[in-house]
């Protein structure tokens, strides 16, 4: 589904990224994990189209998309959500979904030439969605709560909803598990897994947090200095020496 070739970023003269390349497959939950500063969210940048990188290329369903914008991203089934949630604060949960964008261009020029009344069902459809969106995330109570005043957990389901009122074929999740209680976060894990078996998704996902690799993601791609370490299950990722090294003994260390 994806194929990263060789992707470099520099930042005037520091290297970022450092000739990162591997595929992922249609399907799989991959994980993402590396010590602070390894060049994950710099990778995401410039998967999602946020960063051009300076050399390499970048494949997406066997089309060649380096260098193009978010937006172009989007509407071919690239999605990217955030570490910290990008909600519209003063926007309920519900007004939150409705706001995403139609992920076909042409949706919205179609709508005009419908007239009023189909342009009425449009929104209708895309009511019922937001609603069916909330139902499955388990977030129908707080459907006109203000976003802003929901938990770090549920702005975090919320934003696993935004990806889902598209027609994602590859969503990025940034951290996921950042800043959420133990009982949401097995509630994401579990919706997670859903999108992923039941309704076809792929995930790419960077994390710190192992039990969450652990439970999700197969393979796992340990990056360091801006390149892939290791790529392979959770357990011989977890087991090797350089990774161990790399992260100097903390977290895989720990979670080992
Ligand atoms: N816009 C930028 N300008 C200069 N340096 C940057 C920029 N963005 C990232 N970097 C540097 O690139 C390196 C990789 O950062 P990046 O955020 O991609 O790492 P990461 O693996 O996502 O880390 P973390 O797990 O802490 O989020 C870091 O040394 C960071 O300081």
């Amino acid at each position: 589904m994806l194929e990263l070739d060789e992707l470099i970023m520099d930042f005037g003269g520091f290297r970022a990224v450092n000739g990162c390349s591997f595929r992922v497959e249609k399907g799989s939950i991959t994980g993402l994990i590396g010590p602070n500063g390894a060049g994950k969210t710099t990778l995401f940048n410039m998967i999602a189209g946020a960063l051009r990188p300076t050399s390499g290329r970048i494949r997406f369903l066997g089309e060649d998309v380096t260098g193009l914008a978010s937006h172009q991203l989007f509407h071919k089934g690239l999605v990217r959500t955030f570490q910290i949630p990008q909600e519209f604060h003063r926007l309920t949960a519900l007004e939150n979904l409705m706001m995403v964008p139609p992920s076909q261009p042409g949706e919205r020029l179609f709508a005009n030439w419908f007239g009023w009344g189909r342009v009425r069902a449009a929104e209708g459809d895309v009511e019922r969605r937001a609603y069916e969106t909330l139902e499955f995330l388990e977030l129908t109570h707080v459907a006109h709560e203000r976003a802003g005043n929901l938990s770090g957990g549920q702005k975090k389901l919320l934003e696993l909803g935004r990806t889902m009122m598209t027609d994602a074929k590859l969503v990025l999740l940034d951290e996921p598990a950042a800043g959420v209680n133990r009982t949401l976060l097995r509630k994401l894990e579990s919706k997670i897994e859903i999108l992923n078996k039941e309704r076809g998704y792929t995930f790419i996902l960077i994390e710190h947090d192992m039990e969450m690799i652990e439970k999700l993601c197969a393979p796992v791609i340990c990056m360091a200095e801006g390149t892939v370490l290791i790529e392979g299950d959770f357990q011989s990722v977890r087991c090797n020496p350089q990774v161990l090294e790399a992260y100097l003994g903390e977290t895989v260390g720990d979670a080992a």
